[in-house]
């Protein structure tokens, strides 16, 4: 299962940022913008992008951090982080960015090291999320706050249709265009698995996390968890 994953990723490297503006119309953007700012990280902070992927968030976390602070960036799929890497050489001055390959399930950092941690449309993806918030816990210093954004199954029914019609008759017929019809084709069932927010919110509960919201946005269509250790 994690290989077919990280082979998905690695298939779409070519076109993901590209389908992510006109899929959603510019509006990843915004919702990745709130999501750092929920994360509360701060001018010298150090931070964690996991997931990060091409680096969308990871840029907008060194833009908050600022020159004195630091920031991780840890995706599985080599292909995307080439990407990150190759956007990151566009920047003046360099942003402070550590490229990690590794699994977001077995971090490679010490207990209570960061001060803040995104993560952008990985928990859906990952094969345990208890593990993953586990793995959040633990890297987080006490008091620390992580912000996750993932897609969120809008609780009133016609918005849920919308939704589902935009999936299926949009986002699946575009990227099948592009001989990727398997790999957006993927994301509906993850979704319908995916916990809703509150179901989210138990499970970061268990975890131990001391403080946990769920923000629907897009209408109710995406949703960011954001949990305090
Ligand atoms: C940045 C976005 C999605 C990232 C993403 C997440 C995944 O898990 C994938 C899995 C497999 C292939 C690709 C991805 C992937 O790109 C969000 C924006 C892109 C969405 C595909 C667009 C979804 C739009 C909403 C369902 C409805 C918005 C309607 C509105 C009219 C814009
Ligand atoms: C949809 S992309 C999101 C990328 C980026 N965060 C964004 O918002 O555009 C999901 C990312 O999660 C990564 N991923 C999924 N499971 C992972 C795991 N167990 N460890 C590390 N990365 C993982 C994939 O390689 C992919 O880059």
């Amino acid at each position: 299962m994690t290989n077919e994953i990280r082979t998905i990723f690695n298939r779409i490297a070519p076109v993901y940022d590209q389908l992510n503006d006109q899929l959603s119309l510019g509006q990843h953007r915004i919702w990745k913008e709130m999501t750092v700012k929920w994360s509360a990280a701060k001018p010298g902070d150090t931070s964690l992008d996991l997931c990060c992927g091409t680096g969308d968030l990871t840029f907008r976390l060194a833009r908050r951090v600022g020159r004195t602070g630091k920031v991780y960036g840890v995706d599985f799929s080599p292909n995307l982080l080439n990407n990150a890497q190759e956007r990151c050489k566009n920047y003046y001055p360099q942003p402070p960015i550590n490229w990690l390959e590794g699994d977001v399930l077995n971090l490679p950092f010490e207990t209570n090291y960061f001060d803040a941690a995104t993560m952008g449309y990985g928990l859906r993806n990952v094969k345990n999320i208890v593990k993953s918030l586990q793995e959040i816990y633990r890297v987080l210093k006490p008091g620390a706050k992580a912000a996750i954004l993932d897609f969120h199954r809008p609780s009133h029914q016609q918005l849920r249709a919308v939704q589902q019609w935009y999936l299926d008759n949009c986002v699946v017929p575009i990227a099948t265009n592009l001989g990727l019809k398997e790999e957006y084709a993927y994301i509906s069932p993850s979704l319908d698995r995916f916990p809703t927010g509150r179901e989210q919110i138990e499970l970061a509960r268990q975890v131990g996390f001391q403080e946990v919201t769920h923000y629907p946005i897009a209408n109710g269509m995406m949703g960011v968890l954001v949990v305090i250790r």
